[in-house]
């Protein structure tokens, strides 16, 4: 895993934003994985400033880790909104090419398959952004999940589910149980990963996934099995690495 650090998050979203610009400039049909969350804020912001500044994400394709089951897509806090929000149109995106796995599809079975299989016939995911969970997860992947799992139904841990009522009034009653989620085999399934993290609320989980086994009690700790990984850091995400882990410093 490469490391790269910024003194706060703002510059860790500078740093992400080159990456990720880097990576999909020169491709004449990008596929992003884009998710939501707080961590992947900064990076959103400084690539929608490279997009006012003429850098062109129409023909990107874009994939979204997961939604909640249960939420009607024009909920403000269900994935449909916060994609739409915070991804398609400050990024220009075209919204026809942005896709949010159906948790609110009659048939969520039926709905994952045909997830996998978009995913697939756009070619692959040629860059995918994650955040990471105080307790390890990635996209919904809660501790447990296996490192082949695909696109599924899965029920929230309790810790993700008093993270996440900060979207819903602080009421942990109104967060969805259960989501709609790509698997981290599908996640590593990604030519290139691009992990933001800031705070020291991640500290503990990222100290783990770099540095401790690979182990379904700590879903990040399986992209040690990706080539091609870069973790984006403030330095109070990154107080928990030993020196060994070697992050680089990067000036924004
Ligand atoms: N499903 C999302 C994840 O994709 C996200 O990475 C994580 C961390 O959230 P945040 O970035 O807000 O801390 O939990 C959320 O619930």
């Amino acid at each position: 895993m490469r490391i790269l650090l910024s003194p706060d998050a703002a510059g860790a979203g500078e740093i992400a934003a080159t990456l990720v610009a880097a990576s999909l400039r020169d491709l004449p049909a990008p596929v992003l994985g884009v998710a939501t969350g707080s961590s992947p804020q900064p990076l959103y912001r400084a690539l929608a400033a490279r997009v006012h500044a003429g850098l062109d994400l129409s023909r990107t394709t874009a994939f979204a880790l997961d939604e909640y089951v249960g939420l009607p897509v024009d909920h403000p806090e269900s994935y449909h909104a916060v994609i739409a929000r915070e991804v398609t149109a400050p990024l220009g995106l075209d919204a026809e090419r942005v896709h949010v796995p159906e948790g609110a599809a009659a048939d969520p079975v039926a709905a994952a398959a045909r997830y996998e299989a978009a995913i697939v016939a756009a070619g692959g995911v040629d860059l995918q952004i994650l955040g990471i969970g105080a307790n390890g997860h990635i996209g919904f992947n809660e501790p447990g999940s296996d490192a082949d799992s695909r696109t599924r139904i899965v029920e929230l841990a309790p810790r993700t589910v008093a993270d996440n009522s900060r979207f819903f009034d602080g009421d942990a009653g109104r967060v969805p149980t259960h989501a709609l989620t790509q698997g981290i085999g599908t996640i590593l399934a990604a030519r290139e990963i691009v992990l933001v993290a800031w705070g020291e609320s991640k500290a503990d989980a990222v100290a783990r996934a770099v540095e401790g086994p690979q182990t379904a009690e700590l879903p990040a700790s399986f992209l040690q099995r990706h080539a091609r990984v870069t973790l984006v850091l403030d330095h109070a995400a990154a107080s928990k690495l030993s020196p060994n882990s070697l992050p680089v410093e990067v000036a924004r």
